[in-house]
């Protein structure tokens, strides 16, 4: 069931959720003091910066939005936008009002009005991840929203966060992709961080005003490099295929997986499933080899990362046991056919 109402124009109003329609999420974050604060930028504009270290996997916020509506109703093309935005808009308390009203707007030179620009400006577009009455009806479709913090990230191809919408709970989750230190600054992507640099370059002028220079945009090599990560496969049969050959060598898959972990992580993309792809590799590999520290620890990454990516926990824990279950099958086969070590024989004294 869908939280709030929803007007004949779309837009949702945002009823608080109880604990038990809020879904079983990761835990919040449990600092001293707030996590991040949202700072002036001195090239302009504003900023979210970490007030504290993070790890990878760690929330950094939950946040409800402002205003939400189903996409088909949020294009800018779309007449009833406006005064769809002006209902929900009044439904709102002075402060969050004033709150919308306060974020950026990079239209206002334009002929759009000020809260459609800030609209246009300031809203994330999202599938639901949990949503059952739209997964059994509509399971595509997308929704967008802008939010009185997360509207102020910031872009980068490299992004140090993930998020997902919980339509249970009516909020946005944003996790660390990777650590950040106190002092970062938090930024996420506003589009497909493997689309070619021209094709990002243009999107992000044309929608956001944006001439990115992080990491991916000044590299030259970045676009070679994210095709590679492209091309990592989500299979598993050569790993087991290795595990239960145990004349092939130890280091076979081990190298090449150490080195595209190595090539997601230089390009700031341990968001993308390409890298819960490698975790999952290396987590088998150094298990058949009987390494379990290093199949541990990176069971533990790919355990974060799913959390992080909005899969219940509950859930990742049984999927995870369950595969262990097959790695455990491949390693006895491979002990079958390994070569018995030889006994040590004592001397007749
Ligand atoms: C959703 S707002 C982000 C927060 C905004 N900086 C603010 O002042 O609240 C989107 C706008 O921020 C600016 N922006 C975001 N990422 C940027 C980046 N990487 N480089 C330059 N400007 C950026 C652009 O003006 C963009 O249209």
């Amino acid at each position: 069931m869908l939280i709030g109402r929803q007007d004949e124009l779309g837009a949702y109003t945002v009823a608080d959720p109880t604990p038990a329609q809020a879904g079983e999420h990761e835990d919040s974050t449990s600092s001293n003091g707030t996590p991040y604060v949202i700072e002036e930028n001195p090239t302009g504009g504003m900023r979210m910066i970490a007030n504290k270290d993070f790890e990878c996997g760690d929330l950094i916020l939950q946040e409800r939005p402002l205003v939400l509506f189903p996409l088909e109703v949020a294009l800018p093309a779309k007449s009833d936008l406006r005064l769809s935005l002006q209902r929900a808009l009044n439904a709102l308390n002075d402060a969050k009002r004033a709150d919308y009203m306060g974020l950026a707007n990079i239209y206002a030179t334009d002929a759009f009005e000020p809260v459609l620009g800030i609209f246009m400006s300031n809203k994330f577009e999202f599938f639901s991840t949990d949503d059952a009455e739209a997964a059994s009806a509509d399971r595509t479709k997308p929704f967008a929203a802008v939010f009185k913090d997360i509207s102020h990230m910031n872009h980068s191809c490299c992004p140090n966060v993930v998020r997902y919408w919980c339509m249970a709970s009516r909020s946005m989750y944003v996790h660390a992709a990777r650590s950040i230190q106190k002092g970062s600054q938090i930024v996420t992507t506003y589009c497909d961080p493997f689309l070619p640099l021209r094709e990002r370059r243009a999107l992000l002028l044309n929608t956001y005003k944006i001439a990115c220079t992080c990491p991916a945009c000044t590299n030259s090599e970045s676009d070679a490099n994210r095709v590679r990560i492209q091309n990592i496969q989500d299979n598993l049969a050569p790993v087991i295929q290795w595990a239960l050959t145990p004349a092939l060598p130890d280091d076979l898959l081990l190298v090449p997986s150490l080195e595209q972990l190595k090539l997601i992580e230089d390009e700031g993309l341990e968001g993308t499933e390409y890298y819960a792809r490698v975790l999952r590799r290396l987590w088998y590999i150094y298990f058949v080899l009987d390494d379990f520290g290093a199949s541990g620890f990176y069971g533990r990454m790919l355990r974060a990362w799913k959390i992080t990516n909005g899969t219940k926990r509950s859930d990742v824990i049984k999927e995870m046991q369950s595969e262990l279950e097959l790695i455990q099958y491949a390693v006895n086969r491979r002990r079958l056919f390994m070569p018995r070590k030889a006994k040590l024989v004592r001397p007749v004294s």
